[in-house]
């Protein structure tokens, strides 16, 4: 059977994924993020930096996974950031740069960017390639200051991709999206069912017994 492959970190991708069907076998690819887009220049699209990434998360994974899994596998990877006023956003990591950038946010829009790389490998070779990124626009309410200090304490915004999350507490700010909800968290079903389809690897296929619903 076609083991799925995530090359990343994520919770949230993990989460998605197993409430849609599939236990993915997670091998974290440590890319320096930073470095990649370094390479890319300053000319590159914000629909080119998050593919890019991607392709390099998932490319950096395959060589490292055990023969088993890379007999007959297709492996992941992903980006995600905010593009608002031009420019792209990861995570904050602080709380200072989280609350400039809601108090910037806050009432507005942007749009979240996700990168997604599918790599087919068969008998520890990659075989097939496909890569696309999906854009959901994110309309942000208003929090109160005491709302906004309080989120902001939970830790949370600092951790994700523009500082807000869909899924989470996050969730009572973001007043409404225009896309795919499971590409806002981290990892786009639809847009990966397709890319699977690129690569000759139907999504029904790679379906566990149980889907995890909880
Ligand atoms: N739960 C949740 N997480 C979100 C949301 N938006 C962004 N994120 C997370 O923000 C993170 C974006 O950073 P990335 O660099 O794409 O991924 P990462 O977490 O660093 O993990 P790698 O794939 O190993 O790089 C991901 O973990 C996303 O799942 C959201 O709405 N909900």
């Amino acid at each position: 059977m076609t083991r799925l492959v995530l090359a990343s970190a994520s919770p949230a991708r993990r989460t998605v994924l197993r409430k849609a069907g599939i236990e993915p076998y997670v091998h974290v690819s440590g890319v320096d993020e930073d470095a990649v887009q370094a390479t890319l220049g300053p000319r590159a699209t914000p629909h080119h930096v998050v593919t890019e990434l991607a392709r390099a998360k998932a490319a950096a994974v395959v060589p490292a996974l055990p023969a088993d899994i890379v007999a007959d596998a297709v492996v992941i990877g992903c980006d995600s950031m905010l593009l608002l006023d031009g420019e792209l956003q990861g995570k904050p990591h602080t709380a200072d740069v989280a609350r400039a950038r809601w108090r910037s946010m806050a009432g507005r829009s942007g749009t979240l960017l996700t990168g997604h790389c599918v790599i087919r490998v068969h008998d520890g070779r990659p075989v097939g390639e496909s890569s696309a990124d999906s854009a959901t626009v994110v309309h942000f309410g208003t929090p109160s200051g005491d709302d906004l200090e309080a989120y902001l304490d939970s830790g949370e915004p600092m951790q994700v991709a523009g500082a807000f999350t869909l899924d989470g507490l996050g969730g009572w700010f973001i007043d409404r999206i225009e896309g795919d909800p499971s590409s806002v968290i981290g990892i786009g079903l639809p847009l990966v069912r397709r890319l699977l389809g690129d690569v000759g690897v139907g999504i029904a296929e790679l379906w566990t017994a149980s889907p995890d619903p909880a």
